[in-house]
């Protein structure tokens, strides 16, 4: 695998008047790497995407698609790139292959010859007589990766692939993503669901309100995450929380009783010391996962970037 980066996007910035949509934001993404940008609404995302596409400048910093510039090679800085930002478009009277027949057609190439195939990578083949009307949001999205892959890029950028899916949906995009990968393609995706870039990506960018706030490999991640949290209701909370600490497990009051955090292990001991101690236990549940909880920390309270870029 060659060492030039799929994306090298250096202390990129993007202005809209007074508002810094990206702000000094670098993300540099290895070849056959899936890469995420994860962040809250309005943090810049989309933005980003929109540059490396092509389709807005940036206002500051550089940026190389396999070390090619706009700059020093125009459109053809992005040949190798395909993908979309948004939900894909498609005219809804027409077939699934129709509809990639016309855009093949638009691509030249040998885009035409590829249609059935990319139908099948996909997971579309059984549907692809069928007018685009009747697909689910989920068929629809995996029809615009198949658009994209006519293209037979060495880079996919995919804005929010899972947003507005089913659980069976977002479960098809995830496999598709990662055979995908398998195959050495180059993903970058943008999500704000922690959970889906935990179980897809390799690397990850977290941005809060144009500026990144944490980069890194999900594994270094899921190290600086906290212990899992459990929230318990019992009909005495106050000693509830003296048998939590004397497991070791930190407690804090919420409105619905105890927030424990710890290993699992110990909460577990803890509801039979509960039961034990002739106290009612009135709920258990476990809260968002460990990455979850770091994502909230890092994107409702940073204040500033952590992490070294490569
Ligand atoms: N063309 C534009 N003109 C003015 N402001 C814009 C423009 N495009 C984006 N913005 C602003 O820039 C900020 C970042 O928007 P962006 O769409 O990149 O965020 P995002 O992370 O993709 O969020 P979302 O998940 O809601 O799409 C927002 O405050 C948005 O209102």
């Amino acid at each position: 695998m060659s060492d030039v980066l799929a994306v090298n996007a250096v202390h990129l910035t993007k202005t809209y008047g007074r508002l810094a949509a990206v702000d000094d934001v670098t993300v540099q993404v290895a070849q056959g790497e899936v890469y995420g940008v994860l962040g809250p609404n309005g943090a810049g995302k989309t933005t980003l995407l929109r540059m490396l596409f092509g389709l807005i400048r940036p206002d500051g910093g550089t940026l190389e698609v396999f070390g090619r510039s706009w700059r020093q090679h125009g459109v053809g800085s992005l040949s190798g790139v395909a993908g979309f930002i948004e939900s894909p478009k498609f005219y809804p009277h027409l077939t699934g292959r129709r509809n990639l027949r016309l855009l093949a057609g638009l691509d030249g190439g040998d885009a035409a010859d590829r249609v059935d195939q990319v139908l099948d990578v996909v997971g579309l083949t059984d549907r692809r007589h069928d007018k685009v009307r009747g697909y689910s949001f989920g068929m629809r999205q995996r029809l615009g990766v198949a658009s994209a892959l006519l293209r037979d890029p060495r880079l996919l950028v995919l804005d929010e692939p899972a947003n507005g899916l089913d659980p069976a949906g977002i479960r098809d995009m995830r496999d598709l993503v990662r055979r995908l990968a398998d195959t050495g393609l180059t993903v970058l995706l943008s999500s704000h669901d922690m959970a889906e870039v935990e179980q897809i990506c390799d690397n990850v960018t977290i941005m809060k309100a144009g500026a990144v706030v944490h980069h890194g490999s999900i594994a270094a991640l899921r190290e600086q995450a906290p212990q899992q949290a459990h929230r318990i209701t019992t009909t005495d909370d106050d000693r509830a929380a003296d048998l939590a600490r004397s497991r070791g497990l930190e407690v804090d009051p919420v409105e619905t009783g105890l927030a424990v955090r710890g290993p699992q292990k110990d909460v577990d001991a803890l509801v039979a010391d509960i039961v034990d101690a002739g106290i009612a236990l009135r709920g258990l549940t476990r809260d968002e996962t460990p990455l979850e909880a770091l994502f909230f920390m890092l994107t409702e309270s940073a204040p500033a970037a952590t992490g070294a870029h490569r």
